[in-house]
Protein backbone atom coordinates (compact mmCIF):
# COMPACT_ATOMS: atom_id res chain seq x y z
CA UNK A 1 0.00 0.00 0.00
CA UNK A 2 1.09 3.34 -0.95
CA UNK A 3 1.04 6.98 0.03
CA UNK A 4 -0.39 8.90 -3.16
CA UNK A 5 -1.61 12.47 -3.35
CA UNK A 6 -4.04 13.04 -6.31
CA UNK A 7 -3.89 16.73 -7.56
CA UNK A 8 -7.18 18.27 -8.93
CA UNK A 9 -10.56 16.98 -7.55
CA UNK A 10 -12.26 17.41 -11.11
CA UNK A 11 -13.55 14.55 -13.41
CA UNK A 12 -10.49 12.68 -13.68
CA UNK A 13 -8.63 13.45 -10.31
CA UNK A 14 -11.10 11.95 -8.62
CA UNK A 15 -11.86 8.68 -11.41
CA UNK A 16 -7.93 8.42 -10.45
CA UNK A 17 -8.36 8.40 -6.93
CA UNK A 18 -10.90 5.81 -6.60
CA UNK A 19 -8.83 2.98 -8.80
CA UNK A 20 -5.66 4.21 -6.47
CA UNK A 21 -8.51 3.34 -3.56
CA UNK A 22 -9.83 0.20 -5.07
CA UNK A 23 -6.06 -1.18 -5.41
CA UNK A 24 -5.82 -0.22 -1.27
CA UNK A 25 -3.58 3.01 -1.71
CA UNK A 26 -3.76 5.81 0.99
CA UNK A 27 -5.00 8.37 -1.61
CA UNK A 28 -5.26 12.25 -0.21
CA UNK A 29 -7.23 14.49 -3.33
CA UNK A 30 -6.34 17.57 -3.18
CA UNK A 31 -8.96 20.62 -3.99
CA UNK A 32 -8.02 24.41 -4.36
CA UNK A 33 -11.15 24.19 -2.71
CA UNK A 34 -11.89 24.31 0.87
CA UNK A 35 -15.75 24.12 0.67
CA UNK A 36 -15.40 21.20 -2.34
CA UNK A 37 -12.94 19.32 0.61
CA UNK A 38 -15.18 19.71 2.95
CA UNK A 39 -18.36 18.29 0.83
CA UNK A 40 -16.43 15.79 -0.35
CA UNK A 41 -15.37 14.37 3.12
CA UNK A 42 -19.04 14.79 4.76
CA UNK A 43 -20.67 13.40 1.81
CA UNK A 44 -18.56 10.76 0.03
CA UNK A 45 -19.45 12.66 -3.38
CA UNK A 46 -18.24 15.62 -5.70
CA UNK A 47 -21.55 15.86 -7.68
CA UNK A 48 -20.21 18.91 -10.23
CA UNK A 49 -17.66 16.01 -11.46
CA UNK A 50 -18.75 13.02 -11.22
CA UNK A 51 -22.19 11.54 -10.54
CA UNK A 52 -20.57 8.45 -8.52
CA UNK A 53 -20.14 7.56 -4.74
CA UNK A 54 -16.48 8.38 -3.39
CA UNK A 55 -15.34 5.17 -1.59
CA UNK A 56 -14.84 6.38 2.14
CA UNK A 57 -11.02 5.84 2.42
CA UNK A 58 -10.65 8.67 0.04
CA UNK A 59 -9.40 11.98 2.09
CA UNK A 60 -9.87 14.92 0.64
CA UNK A 61 -7.61 18.12 1.31
CA UNK A 62 -6.82 21.61 1.18
CA UNK A 63 -4.43 22.28 2.36
CA UNK A 64 -1.68 20.95 0.03
CA UNK A 65 1.25 20.45 2.45
CA UNK A 66 -0.69 17.58 4.22
CA UNK A 67 -1.87 16.38 1.47
CA UNK A 68 1.30 15.54 0.17
CA UNK A 69 3.17 14.78 3.42
CA UNK A 70 4.97 11.52 3.38
CA UNK A 71 3.72 10.46 -0.08
CA UNK A 72 5.69 8.27 -2.60
CA UNK A 73 3.67 9.98 -5.32
CA UNK A 74 1.89 13.10 -6.79
CA UNK A 75 -0.81 12.30 -9.51
CA UNK A 76 -0.96 15.76 -11.23
CA UNK A 77 -4.33 16.04 -12.73
CA UNK A 78 -5.67 20.18 -13.70
CA UNK A 79 -6.20 21.26 -16.62
CA UNK A 80 -3.23 22.27 -18.57
CA UNK A 81 -3.84 25.72 -18.28
CA UNK A 82 -3.22 25.09 -14.37
CA UNK A 83 0.04 22.95 -14.32
CA UNK A 84 2.64 25.73 -13.87
CA UNK A 85 0.34 27.16 -11.00
CA UNK A 86 0.41 24.21 -9.25
CA UNK A 87 4.02 22.97 -9.68
CA UNK A 88 5.22 26.55 -8.77
CA UNK A 89 3.21 25.81 -5.24
CA UNK A 90 3.91 22.16 -5.07
CA UNK A 91 7.83 23.14 -5.65
CA UNK A 92 7.83 25.26 -2.44
CA UNK A 93 6.72 22.69 0.20
CA UNK A 94 8.24 19.07 -1.52
CA UNK A 95 10.82 18.30 0.23
CA UNK A 96 11.34 14.14 -0.33
CA UNK A 97 11.31 12.49 -2.86
CA UNK A 98 8.16 11.25 -4.57
CA UNK A 99 7.18 9.83 -8.31
CA UNK A 100 5.57 12.47 -10.14
CA UNK A 101 3.12 11.50 -12.62
CA UNK A 102 0.75 13.66 -14.92
CA UNK A 103 -2.64 12.71 -16.38
CA UNK A 104 -3.36 16.01 -18.31
CA UNK A 105 -4.17 16.10 -21.95
CA UNK A 106 -2.98 19.64 -23.98
CA UNK A 107 -0.10 21.58 -25.17
CA UNK A 108 0.58 25.28 -23.62
CA UNK A 109 -0.04 28.15 -26.28
CA UNK A 110 3.10 29.89 -26.86
CA UNK A 111 5.11 28.24 -25.60
CA UNK A 112 4.32 25.15 -27.42
CA UNK A 113 5.09 22.75 -24.12
CA UNK A 114 3.64 19.27 -23.62
CA UNK A 115 2.72 18.92 -19.54
CA UNK A 116 5.74 16.93 -18.83
CA UNK A 117 8.07 19.93 -20.02
CA UNK A 118 6.04 22.40 -17.76
CA UNK A 119 6.62 20.22 -14.58
CA UNK A 120 9.77 20.16 -15.26
CA UNK A 121 10.23 23.86 -15.77
CA UNK A 122 8.64 24.37 -12.61
CA UNK A 123 10.18 21.56 -10.35
CA UNK A 124 13.48 22.59 -9.42
CA UNK A 125 14.26 18.71 -7.88
CA UNK A 126 12.65 17.03 -10.73
CA UNK A 127 14.34 16.15 -14.27
CA UNK A 128 11.61 16.27 -17.73
CA UNK A 129 13.20 12.16 -17.65
CA UNK A 130 11.63 11.07 -14.16
CA UNK A 131 7.87 12.82 -14.86
CA UNK A 132 5.82 9.80 -15.95
CA UNK A 133 2.69 10.33 -17.74
CA UNK A 134 -0.65 8.35 -17.92
CA UNK A 135 -2.67 8.39 -20.87
CA UNK A 136 -5.12 6.70 -23.34
CA UNK A 137 -9.00 6.20 -23.68
CA UNK A 138 -10.92 6.56 -20.46
CA UNK A 139 -13.59 8.84 -19.85
CA UNK A 140 -13.94 9.52 -16.22
CA UNK A 141 -17.53 8.23 -15.73
CA UNK A 142 -16.37 5.01 -17.22
CA UNK A 143 -13.76 4.71 -14.93
CA UNK A 144 -15.51 5.80 -12.09
CA UNK A 145 -17.94 2.65 -12.46
CA UNK A 146 -15.14 0.45 -12.64
CA UNK A 147 -15.78 -0.71 -16.03
CA UNK A 148 -13.02 -2.00 -18.75
CA UNK A 149 -10.63 0.30 -19.45
CA UNK A 150 -7.10 0.70 -20.68
CA UNK A 151 -4.43 3.35 -20.46
CA UNK A 152 -0.58 3.70 -21.04
CA UNK A 153 1.62 5.22 -18.88
CA UNK A 154 5.27 6.02 -20.08
CA UNK A 155 8.78 8.13 -19.04
CA UNK A 156 12.00 7.64 -19.96
CA UNK A 157 12.68 6.51 -16.43
CA UNK A 158 11.35 2.73 -16.93
CA UNK A 159 11.47 2.28 -12.99
CA UNK A 160 9.09 5.51 -12.49
CA UNK A 161 6.74 4.14 -15.68
CA UNK A 162 6.34 0.84 -14.00
CA UNK A 163 5.89 2.36 -10.36
CA UNK A 164 2.72 3.98 -12.23
CA UNK A 165 1.76 0.71 -13.70
CA UNK A 166 1.80 -0.94 -10.69
CA UNK A 167 0.17 1.91 -8.77
CA UNK A 168 -2.70 1.83 -11.31
CA UNK A 169 -3.33 -1.39 -12.61
CA UNK A 170 -6.04 -3.49 -11.64
CA UNK A 171 -8.71 -6.01 -13.38
CA UNK A 172 -11.01 -3.03 -14.67
CA UNK A 173 -8.19 -0.81 -15.30
CA UNK A 174 -5.19 -2.36 -17.22
CA UNK A 175 -2.17 -0.46 -17.84
CA UNK A 176 0.15 -0.55 -20.30
CA UNK A 177 4.30 0.79 -20.39
CA UNK A 178 5.65 2.68 -23.94
CA UNK A 179 8.79 4.94 -23.88
CA UNK A 180 7.90 7.24 -25.94
CA UNK A 181 7.01 10.10 -23.96
CA UNK A 182 6.49 12.59 -27.10
CA UNK A 183 3.93 10.56 -28.72
CA UNK A 184 2.07 9.46 -25.95
CA UNK A 185 1.49 13.13 -24.48
CA UNK A 186 0.76 14.49 -27.82
CA UNK A 187 -1.99 11.88 -28.61
CA UNK A 188 -3.30 12.60 -25.72
CA UNK A 189 -3.46 16.83 -26.36
CA UNK A 190 -3.97 16.46 -30.30
CA UNK A 191 -6.87 14.30 -30.38
CA UNK A 192 -8.98 16.94 -28.44
CA UNK A 193 -8.87 19.20 -31.40
CA UNK A 194 -10.34 16.42 -33.49
CA UNK A 195 -12.77 15.62 -30.90
CA UNK A 196 -14.05 19.42 -31.26
CA UNK A 197 -14.28 18.61 -34.90
CA UNK A 198 -16.25 15.27 -34.28
CA UNK A 199 -18.81 17.39 -32.17
CA UNK A 200 -19.07 20.17 -35.19
CA UNK A 201 -19.73 17.56 -37.57
CA UNK A 202 -22.41 15.96 -35.39
CA UNK A 203 -23.75 19.39 -34.17
CA UNK A 204 -24.17 20.25 -38.49
CA UNK A 205 -25.95 17.06 -38.81
CA UNK A 206 -23.50 15.08 -40.95
CA UNK A 207 -23.12 11.55 -40.29
CA UNK A 208 -20.49 8.39 -39.57
CA UNK A 209 -18.93 9.32 -42.69
CA UNK A 210 -18.05 12.62 -41.84
CA UNK A 211 -17.08 11.88 -38.43
CA UNK A 212 -15.02 8.47 -39.95
CA UNK A 213 -12.89 10.65 -42.38
CA UNK A 214 -12.64 13.29 -39.36
CA UNK A 215 -10.93 10.03 -37.02
CA UNK A 216 -8.70 9.05 -39.86
CA UNK A 217 -7.54 12.32 -41.33
CA UNK A 218 -7.16 13.76 -37.85
CA UNK A 219 -4.89 11.04 -36.97
CA UNK A 220 -2.78 11.64 -40.12
CA UNK A 221 -2.15 15.20 -39.08
CA UNK A 222 -1.24 13.95 -35.45
CA UNK A 223 1.02 11.67 -36.89
CA UNK A 224 2.57 14.61 -39.00
CA UNK A 225 2.70 16.87 -35.99
CA UNK A 226 4.06 14.22 -33.42
CA UNK A 227 6.57 12.68 -35.52
CA UNK A 228 8.39 16.03 -36.57
CA UNK A 229 8.78 16.38 -32.58
CA UNK A 230 10.47 13.46 -32.59
CA UNK A 231 7.21 11.17 -31.90
CA UNK A 232 7.26 7.18 -32.76
CA UNK A 233 4.53 7.17 -35.53
CA UNK A 234 3.46 3.76 -34.09
CA UNK A 235 2.17 5.39 -30.55
CA UNK A 236 -0.26 6.60 -32.85
CA UNK A 237 -1.67 3.75 -33.97
CA UNK A 238 -2.42 2.71 -30.02
CA UNK A 239 -4.05 3.43 -26.79
CA UNK A 240 -2.54 7.02 -26.63
CA UNK A 241 -3.17 7.63 -30.46
CA UNK A 242 -6.05 5.88 -32.39
CA UNK A 243 -7.31 4.11 -28.87
CA UNK A 244 -8.40 8.10 -27.66
CA UNK A 245 -9.41 9.31 -31.01
CA UNK A 246 -11.93 7.02 -31.17
CA UNK A 247 -13.41 7.53 -27.29
CA UNK A 248 -13.22 11.38 -27.69
CA UNK A 249 -14.77 11.88 -31.07
CA UNK A 250 -17.59 8.96 -30.33
CA UNK A 251 -18.90 9.71 -26.90
CA UNK A 252 -21.12 11.98 -25.20
CA UNK A 253 -18.76 11.73 -22.08
CA UNK A 254 -16.23 13.70 -24.50
CA UNK A 255 -16.43 17.27 -23.05
CA UNK A 256 -14.63 18.49 -26.51
CA UNK A 257 -17.33 16.50 -28.59
CA UNK A 258 -19.72 17.92 -26.59
CA UNK A 259 -18.32 21.55 -27.29
CA UNK A 260 -17.87 21.05 -30.79
CA UNK A 261 -21.73 19.86 -30.76
CA UNK A 262 -22.85 23.03 -29.54
CA UNK A 263 -20.37 24.76 -32.34
CA UNK A 264 -21.74 23.10 -35.08
CA UNK A 265 -25.60 24.21 -33.70
CA UNK A 266 -24.49 27.75 -34.33
CA UNK A 267 -23.14 28.88 -30.51
CA UNK A 268 -20.53 30.87 -30.05
CA UNK A 269 -17.41 29.64 -27.88
CA UNK A 270 -17.97 31.85 -24.84
CA UNK A 271 -21.35 30.93 -24.58
CA UNK A 272 -20.59 27.25 -24.54
CA UNK A 273 -17.39 27.34 -22.79
CA UNK A 274 -19.83 28.96 -19.57
CA UNK A 275 -22.36 26.03 -20.22
CA UNK A 276 -19.85 23.56 -20.10
CA UNK A 277 -18.67 24.74 -16.75
CA UNK A 278 -15.74 22.22 -17.18
CA UNK A 279 -12.43 22.06 -19.11
CA UNK A 280 -12.48 22.02 -23.18
CA UNK A 281 -8.85 21.27 -23.78
CA UNK A 282 -9.13 21.19 -27.32
CA UNK A 283 -9.59 24.71 -27.35
CA UNK A 284 -5.89 26.04 -26.00
CA UNK A 285 -4.38 22.86 -27.72
CA UNK A 286 -5.96 23.95 -31.20
CA UNK A 287 -4.13 27.45 -30.34
CA UNK A 288 -0.63 25.97 -29.84
CA UNK A 289 -1.25 23.43 -32.94
CA UNK A 290 -2.29 26.01 -34.81
CA UNK A 291 0.86 28.59 -34.05
CA UNK A 292 3.30 25.06 -34.04
CA UNK A 293 2.01 24.14 -37.89
CA UNK A 294 1.73 27.60 -39.25
CA UNK A 295 5.24 28.11 -38.05
CA UNK A 296 7.17 24.56 -39.15
CA UNK A 297 4.80 24.61 -42.52
CA UNK A 298 3.26 21.24 -41.59
CA UNK A 299 0.17 20.54 -43.26
CA UNK A 300 -3.11 20.62 -40.73
CA UNK A 301 -6.58 21.38 -42.75
CA UNK A 302 -8.46 20.07 -40.27
CA UNK A 303 -6.64 21.56 -37.19
CA UNK A 304 -6.73 24.69 -39.26
CA UNK A 305 -10.47 24.96 -40.43
CA UNK A 306 -11.27 24.36 -36.25
CA UNK A 307 -8.84 27.06 -35.59
CA UNK A 308 -10.80 29.72 -37.77
CA UNK A 309 -14.56 28.42 -36.07
CA UNK A 310 -12.85 29.07 -32.73
CA UNK A 311 -10.56 32.34 -32.64
CA UNK A 312 -11.77 33.82 -36.25
CA UNK A 313 -15.77 33.13 -35.98
CA UNK A 314 -15.33 31.23 -39.31
CA UNK A 315 -18.68 29.25 -39.87
CA UNK A 316 -18.80 25.39 -39.45
CA UNK A 317 -20.34 24.53 -43.05
CA UNK A 318 -18.01 26.90 -44.93
CA UNK A 319 -14.86 25.44 -42.82
CA UNK A 320 -16.17 21.57 -43.63
CA UNK A 321 -16.76 22.97 -47.72
CA UNK A 322 -13.25 24.60 -47.75
CA UNK A 323 -11.93 20.85 -46.52
CA UNK A 324 -13.47 18.84 -48.85
CA UNK A 325 -12.66 21.02 -51.76
CA UNK A 326 -8.91 21.06 -50.68
CA UNK A 327 -6.43 20.14 -54.47
CA UNK A 328 -7.30 16.38 -55.03
CA UNK A 329 -4.13 14.01 -52.92
CA UNK A 330 -3.30 10.33 -52.93
CA UNK A 331 -4.02 9.28 -49.61
CA UNK A 332 -0.92 7.86 -47.94
CA UNK A 333 2.03 9.33 -49.41
CA UNK A 334 3.10 11.91 -46.49
CA UNK A 335 2.29 8.66 -43.65
CA UNK A 336 4.28 6.28 -46.12
CA UNK A 337 7.45 9.10 -46.03
CA UNK A 338 7.25 9.27 -42.34
CA UNK A 339 7.26 5.58 -41.97
CA UNK A 340 10.02 5.10 -44.93
CA UNK A 341 12.22 8.15 -43.00
CA UNK A 342 11.92 6.29 -39.87
CA UNK A 343 12.85 2.64 -40.76
CA UNK A 344 14.92 3.09 -43.17
CA UNK A 345 17.85 4.82 -40.99
N1 LIG B 1 -12.46 13.82 -17.52
C1 LIG B 1 -11.86 12.82 -18.16
O1 LIG B 1 -12.53 11.81 -18.47
C2 LIG B 1 -10.41 12.89 -18.50
C3 LIG B 1 -9.69 14.04 -18.36
N2 LIG B 1 -8.37 14.05 -18.70
C4 LIG B 1 -7.54 15.27 -18.55
O2 LIG B 1 -7.38 15.56 -17.17
C5 LIG B 1 -7.20 16.96 -16.98
C6 LIG B 1 -8.19 17.44 -15.93
O3 LIG B 1 -9.47 17.19 -16.48
P1 LIG B 1 -10.79 17.00 -15.64
O4 LIG B 1 -10.54 16.50 -14.28
O5 LIG B 1 -11.68 16.22 -16.49
O6 LIG B 1 -11.27 18.51 -15.60
P2 LIG B 1 -12.49 19.12 -14.79
O7 LIG B 1 -12.88 20.37 -15.48
O8 LIG B 1 -13.49 18.06 -14.55
O9 LIG B 1 -11.83 19.49 -13.38
C7 LIG B 1 -10.70 20.30 -13.28
C8 LIG B 1 -10.36 20.42 -11.81
O10 LIG B 1 -9.12 21.15 -11.68
C9 LIG B 1 -9.35 22.21 -10.77
N3 LIG B 1 -8.46 23.34 -11.02
C10 LIG B 1 -8.51 24.24 -12.02
N4 LIG B 1 -7.52 25.14 -11.88
C11 LIG B 1 -6.86 24.81 -10.74
C12 LIG B 1 -5.75 25.36 -10.06
N5 LIG B 1 -5.11 26.45 -10.51
N6 LIG B 1 -5.36 24.78 -8.91
C13 LIG B 1 -6.00 23.70 -8.43
N7 LIG B 1 -7.04 23.10 -9.04
C14 LIG B 1 -7.45 23.66 -10.20
C15 LIG B 1 -10.80 22.58 -10.98
O11 LIG B 1 -11.26 23.36 -9.90
P3 LIG B 1 -12.57 24.31 -10.04
O12 LIG B 1 -13.68 23.47 -9.50
O13 LIG B 1 -12.23 25.46 -9.17
O14 LIG B 1 -12.72 24.68 -11.48
C16 LIG B 1 -11.42 21.20 -11.04
O15 LIG B 1 -11.55 20.65 -9.77
C17 LIG B 1 -7.41 17.60 -18.37
O16 LIG B 1 -6.17 17.87 -18.94
C18 LIG B 1 -8.15 16.51 -19.16
O17 LIG B 1 -7.87 16.58 -20.55
C19 LIG B 1 -7.73 12.94 -19.16
C20 LIG B 1 -8.41 11.77 -19.29
C21 LIG B 1 -9.81 11.64 -18.97
O1 LIG C 1 -9.46 12.38 -22.59
C1 LIG C 1 -10.57 11.96 -22.39
C2 LIG C 1 -10.92 10.53 -22.56
O2 LIG C 1 -9.80 9.75 -22.83
C3 LIG C 1 -11.64 12.89 -21.97
O3 LIG C 1 -11.94 13.70 -23.03
P1 LIG C 1 -12.73 15.07 -22.81
O4 LIG C 1 -11.80 16.01 -22.10
O5 LIG C 1 -13.12 15.52 -24.16
O6 LIG C 1 -13.93 14.76 -21.95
Amino acid sequence: MAKVAVLGAGSWGTALSIVLADNNHDVRLWTHRQDQAEIINTTHKNEKYLEIMIPEKIRAYYDLQEAIQDVSAIVIVVPTKAIRDVCQQLNEILHHNATIIHASKGIEPETLKRVSEMISEEMDHYNYDDIVVLSGPSHAEEVGKRQPTTVTVSSLNDINAEIAQDLFINEAFRVYTSPDVVGVELGGALKNIIALGAGISDGLGYGDNAKAALITRGLAEIARLGTSLGANPLTFLGLPGVGDLIVTCTSVHSRNWRAGNLLGKGKKLDQVLDQMGMVVEGVRTAKAAHQFASQQQIEMPITNGIYKILFDEAKPKDVVDQLMNRTKREEMDDIATLLTERYSQ
